[in-house]
């Protein structure tokens, strides 16, 4: 299968400091990556440098089979990537924050597609993203993501504040998403989703990969969810 991202060595520093060491991945196109790991285990700083919000310190980056690991600017403009719900302007409109990112609202409903509905943006669009709560924003961070139309995208915690109804009805979105071609790369806590959605993926503690989840090894978590939650939660542990 295609890789549509294959990174070999990458490092990322924050405040000086490695966060990442020496990290490799490979992502086939058109499929679901799962990162999880414990708080401080570097998931974000490694999808912030995947994104182009952060330098690599070191290593490649291939996406699409172009080396991007010195071009910030290049990797940003390949991800729809989506901003941390509490950086959107309180002073605009959500229409106005998809606007920006999309055209217009025309454009931005057919390149959300399935999404738009389970974030159920159409109820949102006149509300001023200061009178959001942290759910509502995190809906309009994660529409951002795909407004722009990218054949990649990247979300850290997608789930994170979402109601039980809009969890269910993303991840199923999303997943279809997934089949309709997209590359998907989320950092993930929920133990379930990476269970019944993620193809592959990878755990990271302490900046370095601790465990590799292979295909076969998330279709039996699929298939037995709760062992594998166990099995997670022993290595998390550990
Ligand atoms: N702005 C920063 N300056 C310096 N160090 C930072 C900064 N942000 C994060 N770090 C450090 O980088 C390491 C990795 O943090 P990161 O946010 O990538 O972890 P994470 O796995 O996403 O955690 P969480 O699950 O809590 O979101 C941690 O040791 C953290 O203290």
């Amino acid at each position: 299968m295609t890789a549509a991202l294959r990174l070999s060595g990458v490092t990322v520093e924050r405040g000086g400091q490695p966060v990442v060491e020496a990290l490799d991945l490979s992502v086939p196109q058109g499929s679901w990556f799962g990162v999880i790991g414990a708080n401080g285990s570097g998931k974000t700083s490694l999808l912030r440098a995947l994104a182009g919000r952060l330098p690599f310190a070191g290593g490649s980056c291939r996406i699409e089979d172009q080396e991007l690991a010195a071009d910030r600017a290049a990797r940003a403009a390949r991800f729809g990537f989506a901003p941390p719900g509490d950086t959107l302007p309180d002073a605009l409109r959500v229409r106005d924050v998809l606007e920006c990112v999309g055209g217009t609202m025309e454009e931005v409903r057919a390149r959300t597609g399935s999404v738009y509905a389970a974030l159920g943006l159409g109820a949102l669009l006149d509300c001023w993203i200061g009178d959001c709560s942290a759910g509502m924003r995190q809906r309009v961070a994660i529409a951002a993501a795909f407004a722009g139309g990218h054949r990649l995208v990247i979300l850290d915690e997608p789930f994170n504040w979402l109601d039980p109804v809009a969890v269910f009805d993303l991840r199923r979105a999303l997943r279809q998403q997934v089949e309709d071609g997209l590359t998907l790369i989320t950092a993930l806590h929920d133990l379930g989703t990476l269970a019944a959605a993620c193809d592959t993926g990878l755990m990271l503690a302490g900046g370095k990969i601790a465990m590799t989840l292979s295909h076969d090894m998330l279709r039996a978590a699929g298939a037995d969810p709760h062992a594998f939650e166990q099995r997670m939660i022993e290595i998390l542990r550990s």
